[in-house]
């Protein structure tokens, strides 16, 4: 690096994607002693405590979807934002060489990762000027996962469970809950949500990621969104959603709430849905030396223990690929599996590609990984897994049971769940889908014993190529068996029932 200025960004996105803030840390932490023990909500939320502590003890990526970095800027009148872009530039493709960045930007009509994070929108940068001699920068790193999760409201409309939100603060309530309702736990539960009422499309949303800024114990200064904040906390654990979709008692971690002016005509609720993975810190530099003065988000330390919890291994099933017929369908919703041997993981690109052509390696009996993984490769040129937690699995829903009849796998591990097609193809084939705990991108690293090879590569580009890798004691739950259950059905209805306890009026 060059510059004082490179130095002290490259800090900034290291530590965003490597260490958990401290209010982040204190929510998960009173979730955690929410969840009863031996939940699988619990099981999870252990896990992700666990992981926290091994990517702030690694420096590694807490998550492997380091997202789309988003810098926020203050700066004083005449500063250079030419420059600083390039030095934003510079260290994020720095963070990218170093593996604290995943390279994630990808160019939607060739399907090329540029490698470096850099690309056309990529990174993110907004500038604002103030009077302070000082520039503040602040980042988040939000992951598509839960970015896929993010919902617009153009009221009125009627709502699943809760009947019509209409143009007013109970139709604005009744959105944020479906907001909560359907994200399920595809966006890594529990999550934290930002709100923008008003404003347009564009400036609807952009309010509501502005929220995620806000340190989650501030009081929301309108008094009737700090109301709002605060039902909205109260009851949406109603739910029972719970961490990664299993069921449990917390769901909701945070909810900010922004308000702009509309136009006559539309009337927006916009909500920005954050993964438990709240990446998001600041720091305050010096304008000429470019040196860190301070640290935002960090007044108060927030320490974690690795606790005593997590996946209980003693009654876990291992499974080793080839697996047989008679071992799946032995399997039922809840078995907590470990799985050893080689497993390959396989997203979007690899789903299509296999739909019309053949697979390079055999995967009869096989498992496939939903998993775009931050990958190293060393001096003597053999790779290494940097962070590799699951991918949501939902995307593979119009491929998945084909892949399955059509080469024989036995085992999908994703997260989130799949639909009624994956279940149905499921029961046929004999085969099951595995949920690991999403973001836990340390946790399941440290399960891969080394990497066999890799396909697709220079195709596919990192994320979506396809990894063939060596696991031992690779920890998760059957949540969709080969007898037509799914737990993320049953969930989704059961919450679905749980939103409807909240139809009546609260601030009519
Ligand atoms: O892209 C990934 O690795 C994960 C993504 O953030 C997701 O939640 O699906
Ligand atoms: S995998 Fe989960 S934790 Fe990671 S970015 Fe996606 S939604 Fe967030």
């Amino acid at each position: 690096m060059s510059t004082q200025m490179q130095e002290s960004l490259l800090e900034l996105i290291t530590q965003t994607s490597t260490n958990l803030p401290p209010d982040v840390r204190r929510a998960i932490k009173k979730a955690q002693l929410q969840e009863e023990i031996g939940t699988r909500a619990s099981i999870a939320i252990d896990t992700i405590v666990d992981n926290i502590v091994s990517a702030e003890e690694d420096v590694q990526p807490i998550c492997q979807d380091t997202g789309m970095p988003t810098f926020i800027v203050h700066c004083p009148v005449g500063f250079n934002q030419l420059r600083m872009t390039e030095d934003i530039r510079a260290a994020v493709e720095e963070a990218t060489k170093l593996g604290k960045l995943r390279p994630n930007s990808v160019d939607p009509l060739t399907g090329k990762n540029s490698g470096n994070n850099l690309g056309a929108g990529t990174p993110v940068i907004h500038y604002h000027q103030w009077e302070r001699d000082e520039v503040e920068v602040r980042l988040i790193l939000k992951g598509g996962g839960c970015e896929n999760k993010n919902i617009q409201y153009a009221l009125p409309v009627e709502l699943p469970g809760l009947g019509r939100a209409g143009r007013d603060l109970e139709g604005i309530r009744k959105c944020i809950l479906h907001a909560v309702y359907q994200a399920q736990g595809q966006g890594c539960s529990a999550g934290f949500i930002g709100v923008g009422i008003g404003g347009d499309r564009t400036t609807g949303y952009e309010l509501a990621k502005e929220q995620l800024f806000r340190p989650l114990d501030d009081v929301n200064p309108n008094p009737t969104l700090a109301e709002l904040e605060q039902y909205i906390m109260d009851n949406a654990n109603h739910l029972e959603i719970g961490t990664m979709g299993f069921g449990g008692k917390v769901t909701l971690l945070g909810c900010k709430i922004g308000v702009m002016n509309r136009i006559p005509a539309s009337f927006y609720v916009s909500v920005a849905y954050n993964c438990w993975a709240f990446r998001r810190l600041g720091v305050v530099l010096d304008a000429t030396s470019g040196e860190i003065r301070s640290w935002l988000y960090r007044d108060k330390e927030e320490k974690m223990e690795r606790p005593t919890g997590g996946f209980s291994t003693d009654q876990a099933i291992v499974l080793k690929a080839p697996i047989s017929e008679e071992q799946i369908r032995s399997l039922k919703v809840g078995d907590v599996v470990l799985i050893e041997g080689e497993i390959h993981t396989g997203r979007d690109e690899l789903h299509k590609y296999l739909m019309k052509h053949d697979s390079p390696v055999s995967l009869q009996g096989g498992i496939i990984y939903h998993c775009g993984p931050v990958m190293m490769k060393d001096d003597a040129g053999e790779w290494h897994v940097t962070a590799a937690g699951p991918t949501t699995s939902s995307r593979e829903e119009p491929y998945q049971a084909d892949i399955i009849e059509k080469f024989g796998l036995r085992a999908v591990i994703g997260k989130g769940g799949m639909g009624a097609k994956t279940l149905a193809g499921l029961q046929k084939s004999g085969a099951v889908y595995l949920n690991a705990i999403g973001g836990a991108a340390q946790f399941y690293a440290r399960c891969v014993n080394k990497v066999n090879g890799v396909d697709f590569l220079d195709e596919f580009g990192v994320p979506e190529a396809m990894w063939h890798l060596e696991v031992k004691g690779f920890p998760a739950i059957v949540t969709m068996d080969a007898h037509g259950n799914s737990l993320h059905k049953d969930v989704d209805e059961a919450s679905l029932l749980k939103l409807g306890d909240l139809k009546d009026p609260v601030f009519a």
